[in-house]
């Protein structure tokens, strides 16, 4: 992810040269301040005016330069956020199906706000702080140095003493600014469950648990600000307390040099006014620096988060499927369980298959494996010849089409959700209606295909967000069609009806899971898959 930064080095250096040109004329000016001050103790104040005119036409070029800092700074922040944005969000759609899964949505929601803001604010403005006031002390160094020598070596030992001090103050801050990441994260994931469990918690009067678990992490969450803000707060008073102690010391050593004659009036205040660029980088890096750290560890989090554990060369495009499927020895276990072991299988293009077995007996491990969710741990599934392990999700995905337990619906209309955005002619979008059972719903709609369906189909029933996928699904076109418990939620003439126009479609491959088998139906299989025991046995075909 941090690889985002150098995406737009141009305005980074647009914006760093500006910063470097502004400390260089801020010098001179402090330059011009020192000899005007210097020249009003000479008789008749030679070359007065002329460095007055200098000092206002130098101020006019440093806000110009400045505005220049000000526009490249903000537009690389803005680019940089958002590339890093759509950059998570590309890999997040990167992740294999069901690795993503595995994940609670609430962390990637939380990384894509929580800590990509973090990064925002913590790395990208503390790095352009940094750099900014390291070239401020740059500037200066040569000044104060180009002055003095000695008083030079005593400002930067004083400056290294308390710049330490101040580092090792904030250090406890560090500690707590990732504790507090962690309770963030923690809190979000919690926010999410409660949502999600609204119904559940209402029906059965958990609200009271809810909210006292609810208050303890809140207040949790809170007594870590609190004390963050509390040591804050202490820590600035410290660091406040010994750069009132820098300056007086400053101020002390230049008087001497001046009563002693290696400095001019107008040195002192040349001293004075650079002297801050000096301490500059010293007090900023013991706040900046945790930021910086912290925030390159956030990137590590975010780059593990994305990772695929399972990641494999896919090198092999399938066209079409032609064939067929077969499983080679193929076994799979979720930890030490065991769900398929050594299985061999021949699954032929434009067959139909049922799948049966009891509850956990691993039908849905099965359609995974086939859906290319995750590979077999041993053993090998060829798709027309090929390892499907090699062959590119994007075009298997053309090629089979999946109808799943829970379907989600888009805040869209009708129309676009069965799409799915693909351009489709109105007489296969019609066949398709008619064929997944949808007719009479979409003519009772007043707005028709152009109905919106909301929140994830909140306003229509289990089994028309069925019919959709099924009619989706058929849309596709695809060459192999999985049905998951598509038909649950149907009413028995409606799932007959469905299943039969599905199984008679003679060129597409069905694999349907289900606890319902229709009689009228049941002859339309070519085989019978049975799932258990760790094996699947084709009882027909
Ligand atoms: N993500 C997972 N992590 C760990 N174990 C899992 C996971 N998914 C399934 N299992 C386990 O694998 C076994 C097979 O599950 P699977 O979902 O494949 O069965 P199934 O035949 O589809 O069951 P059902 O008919 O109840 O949907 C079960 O013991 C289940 O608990």
């Amino acid at each position: 992810m941090n690889k985002i930064y150098r995406k737009s080095l141009p305005l980074l250096i647009l914006a760093l040269s500006a910063g470097l040109f502004s400390s260089i004329i801020s010098g001179y000016i402090s330059l011009l301040m020192r000899d005007m001050i210097d020249l009003s103790f000479l008789p008749g104040q030679p070359g007065f005016l002329q460095k007055g005119i200098r000092i206002i036409l130098f101020s006019g070029l440093l806000l110009v330069v400045q505005s220049i800092l000000a526009l490249a700074k903000g537009v690389y922040r803005r680019k940089t956020n958002l590339n890093l944005k759509t950059e998570y969000l590309r890999r997040v759609f990167g992740k294999n199906i069901n690795e993503f899964n595995q994940e609670s949505n609430a962390k990637y929601v939380s990384h894509m706000t929580n800590d990509l803001n973090t990064v925002d604010m913590d790395f990208i403005d503390s790095i352009f702080e940094l750099s900014l006031s390291l070239m401020a002390f740059l500037v200066s160094l040569v000044i104060i140095g180009g002055l003095s020598l000695e008083v030079l070596l005593v400002i930067i030992g004083v400056t290294v003493l308390t710049g330490l001090l101040s580092n090792a103050m904030a250090r406890p801050v560090k500690t707590m600014f990732s504790e507090r990441s962690a309770l963030y994260e923690k809190y979000t994931e919690y926010l999410n469950e409660v949502l999600h469990a609204f119904r559940i918690i209402r029906v059965n009067n958990l609200y009271g648990k809810i909210r006292d678990n609810f208050e303890e992490r809140s207040r949790l969450l809170q007594d870590k600000s609190y004390k963050i803000e509390k040591t804050s707060t202490y820590i600035f008073a410290a660091q406040n307390f010994t750069i009132n102690l820098t300056v007086l010391g400053v101020l002390g050593v230049s008087v001497y040099y001046a009563i002693t004659g290696k400095l001019s009036f107008g040195g002192i205040i040349l001293i004075l006014t650079n002297f801050q660029n000096l301490m500059g980088p010293f007090h900023q890096a013991s706040e900046l620096f945790p930021k910086i750290v912290s925030a390159k560890g956030l990137f590590k989090i975010l780059d593990r988060s994305l990772e695929n554990a399972e990641e494999n060369v896919e090198d092999q495009v399938l066209p079409a499927f032609t064939q067929s499927i077969t499983l080679d020895g193929v076994s799979y276990a979720y930890g030490e369980n065991r769900v398929l072991e050594g299985v061999n299988l021949t699954l032929e293009k434009g067959k139909k298959y049922l799948i049966v077995g009891p509850s956990g007996g691993g039908k849905s491990t099965l359609l995974k494996l086939l859906r290319k969710y995750f590979s077999p741990q041993e053993g090998t599934i060829w798709v027309d010849g090929l390892d499907l392990r090699r062959i590119t999700k994007e075009s298997y995905f053309q090629v089979i089409s999946n109808v799943e337990q829970s379907v989600f619906m888009f805040d869209d209309s009708l129309r676009s959700n069965l799409t799915l955005h693909r351009t489709i002619g109105e007489e296969d979008l019609q066949s398709a209606i008619a064929e997944a059972g949808l007719q009479d719903f979409v003519e009772k709609l007043p707005q028709g295909l152009d109905t919106v369906i909301e929140d994830n189909g909140r306003n229509i029933s289990g089994g028309e967000k069925s019919r959709i996928a099924i009619a989706r699904a058929l849309l596709n076109q695809s060459q192999i069609l999985i049905l998951d418990e598509a038909f649950q939620s149907l009413d028995y003439v409606t799932a007959r009806d469905i299943e039969g126009t599905i199984l008679r479609i003679p060129s597409l491959t069905v694999l349907n899971v289900s606890h319902i088998i229709i009689p009228e139906n049941k002859d339309r299989y070519d085989g019978l898959l049975h799932v258990d025991n760790k094996t699947v046995t084709l009882r027909r075909g």
